[in-house]
């Protein structure tokens, strides 16, 4: 019984990071812009850069309210971040392409991502992961814990205390294996989907330099912001 139940602290844990992953959403304005009109490969670089920048600086606020977070080791917190960055913002495009839309907006918001100037090979593993992710039809909860859950990576490059941040990730992963038994009833392996995904955004994490520079474009520019996330120029 207690096994299945929410608790009363797992509850309140929960609204911390919900209320926090609401409240730190960039603007959906990415969708509306695409849907106006077809940019340029150069207008789309410009945007992706704008949009990642602002995602990387919520993404920060989000992460100073997950519990426990501002008590770990100060280089550990740069290397969590700076390890998830990445999939954070391919997490959060896929929920952006998921949300539902008036008829066809969808179709047209993809058509505008797939002709945006990012390169052939690529547009497969990434699509591949945003269909995937689209057909778990992820609750609220589910994202913003999803999202912590990345961030909470103990394994990321140069983090030196791997036991506090598994000390961390474990009561996240707690709450979300409830909350999946809780909105997938009939999806006893929902959760293990779920966690499935976060190996598929490894990939595109490993890709996602090459992703940059195969832009059909040359003299990319990148914000201070980018260039230290996403280890560019
Ligand atoms: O703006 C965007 N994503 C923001 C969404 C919110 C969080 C911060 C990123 C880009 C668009 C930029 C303009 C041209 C079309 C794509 N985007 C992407 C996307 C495409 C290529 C790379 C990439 N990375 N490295 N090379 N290319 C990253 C993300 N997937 C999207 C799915 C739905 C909606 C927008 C989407």
């Amino acid at each position: 019984k207690e096994k299945a139940e929410i608790t009363k602290e797992q509850q309140a844990f929960m609204k911390v990071i919900v209320d926090s992953y609401n409240r730190h959403q960039i603007p959906q304005d990415v969708t509306k812009k695409l849907l106006q009109e077809q940019y340029s490969a150069e207008e789309n670089f410009i945007l992706l850069t704008e949009m990642a920048t602002s995602q990387v600086q919520v993404l920060v606020e989000f992460t100073k309210n997950i519990p426990g977070f501002l008590s770990l080791d100060h280089e550990d917190q740069i290397a969590l971040l700076k390890g998830s960055a990445v999939e954070a913002m391919f997490l959060r495009s896929a929920q952006v392409l998921s949300t539902k839309m008036p008829n066809g907006h969808t179709e047209v918001l993809e058509e505008r991502i797939r002709n945006s100037g990012i390169s052939e090979e690529f547009m497969t593993p990434m699509f591949n992961f945003y269909k995937s992710i689209g057909k778990l039809h992820m609750v609220q909860e589910e994202q913003a814990l999803l999202t912590a859950v990345t961030i909470l990576t103990p394994d990321r490059p140069f983090v030196k205390d791997h036991p506090a941040v598994e000390r961390l990730q474990e009561p996240m992963l707690e709450v979300l294996r409830k909350l999946c038994a809780l909105h997938h009833p009939r999806e006893p392996q929902y959760f293990a989907r779920l966690l499935g995904r976060l190996t598929e955004l490894r990939t595109l994490n490993h890709y996602h330099t090459e992703m940059l520079t195969s832009w059909r474009m040359n003299d990319q520019k990148f914000t201070p912001l980018l260039c230290e996330i996403w280890d560019v120029q």
